[in-house]
């Protein structure tokens, strides 16, 4: 599918973004897990989490919804889960693949999972090792670094993981992981990653210390079905506030949006940058921080240097940040920023060939991006790759660019901002 985006004089009104991805598929999985039933209410009815349904589904799940924003799940305990009869399928989702994994290396029977064209180029070894240390027997392609994967699950033992990347994806897997030892399992890694499952796991009852680069959690708990709000998602929200900060004439409010501080990077950001950014109604719901963000047209966005521990506190953020960057005044340098090569797809790579498109001046970085803001982008006609992000990202460059902008391959932005280019509608002026 094709989108078609016109120049925006503006972002003006008051709108919701869809629920965040990471906090929906951790419901279902926790829920799953739990005893008793979890209402989830907001749930991101994005293709990822749907794959995550879909997937513990066939681990003997009942799941409703979702239905009008809300899924129920009948959770059947740490030991309830059932040999799926057909292979689970993540889709798009890493997410979904190695979170699951961690949960599957914890059951005493046989599965298979495995994803999409994209999902199966990327690196799996980072949680297949570590769950192997744990005592389960995974198979896939290249011994295992790639899926699908096959896993012999069973009694796993505690470990103290050193992790060599910032992931909350593994970090989750080895959490999941430790549910099922006796014992205590410590997670650490060279920079804090989002903490969605330590602080949605402690509220169903799991015991679990954290500081600010270790995670122990004790094994064996006992999970309790809980009722989950979920808050709206800020790497959704980021498009927004990119468009509107760089916009002249723009006053947007994005009401209820997920604030953990390892997720709010964006806004770090972009308001060094000089954007014009207020957070309003600062709450706590379900242990995660939660606020309204008014942004306003910035007076200038300046170039930036980051890198280091900002970086897995905007590591989705980065192609549309890339885009605000390309209009700025002067060079913003993104390093240690590698990570971005193994996502759905080489976002280094992508982004840099996406806003070439445009005019802008960017040269890829082994671990980053280094742009040069020029004063206008003209619009063109580009594609996704598959990578809803970029195609997000494109239809933010063509709002600011002047002419038209043809997006290529746009179906793909279903996968985590169903409905964006309706809310988008909603309040470009
Ligand atoms: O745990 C999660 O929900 C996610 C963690 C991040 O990936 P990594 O753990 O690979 O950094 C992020 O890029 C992804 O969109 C969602
Ligand atoms: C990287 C992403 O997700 P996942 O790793 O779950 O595919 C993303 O949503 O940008």
């Amino acid at each position: 599918m094709d989108m078609v985006i016109q120049p925006t004089g503006g972002l003006r009104g008051t709108v919701t973004v869809p629920g965040d991805k990471s906090i929906s598929h951790r419901a279902v999985m926790i829920g799953a897990l739990a005893e008793g039933e979890t209402l989830i209410y907001n749930f991101l009815p994005g293709e990822d989490c749907l794959s995550t349904i879909n997937c513990f589904r066939k681990l003997g799940v009942v799941i409703e919804g979702p239905a009008e924003g809300m899924v129920r799940v009948i959770g059947r305990g740490l030991a309830g889960l059932q040999e799926p009869g057909d292979v689970l399928d993540a889709g798009n989702s890493g997410t979904t693949m190695r979170l699951a994994l961690g949960i599957l290396a914890g059951q005493k029977f046989f599965s298979v999972i495995t994803g999409d064209d994209s999902l199966r180029r990327r690196p799996m070894a980072r949680v297949t090792e570590p769950l192997r240390l744990m005592g389960a027997h995974i198979e896939g392609r290249q011994g295992g670094r790639l899926a699908p994967l096959a896993v012999h699950g069973g009694k796993l033992r505690p470990i103290c993981y050193n992790s060599p990347v910032a992931s909350a994806q593994v970090k989750s897997a080895v959490l999941f992981a430790g549910l099922f030892a006796q014992g205590d399992t410590v997670v650490s890694e060279p920079h804090r990653s989002r903490d969605h499952t330590e602080r949605m796991l402690r509220h169903f009852g799991a015991e679990l210390e954290a500081d600010d680069k270790s995670v122990r959690v004790k094994g064996l708990p006992r999970l309790t079905g809980q009722v989950i709000k979920v808050p709206g998602d800020i790497s959704s929200a980021a498009f927004l506030l990119v468009a509107a900060c760089v916009s002249p004439g723009s006053d947007l409010t994005i009401t209820g949006v997920g604030l953990n501080p390892a997720r709010s990077g964006i806004i770090d950001a972009l308001s060094e940058m000089g954007a014009d950014i207020t957070l309003q109604n600062l709450r706590e719901e379900g242990g995660e921080p939660v606020g309204d963000i008014r942004v306003r047209s910035a007076v200038k966005l300046t170039g930036v240097k980051l890198g280091g521990e900002i970086i897995p506190r905007l590591i989705d953020e980065v192609p549309v940040l890339a885009v605000a960057a390309a209009l700025a005044e002067g060079k913003t340098e993104i390093r240690d920023a590698a990570e971005l090569k193994v996502k759905e797809s080489n976002r280094i790579a992508s982004t840099a060939r996406l806003l070439s498109g445009f005019g802008a001046s960017v040269e890829e970085l082994a671990d980053g991006l280094s742009i040069k803001g020029v004063r206008s982008l003209n619009g063109c006609a580009c594609e996704s790759g598959g990578d809803h992000r970029i195609a997000m990202a494109a239809a933010v460059a063509g709002l600011l660019a002047s002419g038209q902008t043809l997006v290529r391959g746009s179906d793909c932005i279903d996968i985590s901002f169903p409905g964006f280019k309706n809310v988008l509608e909603s309040i470009s002026l």
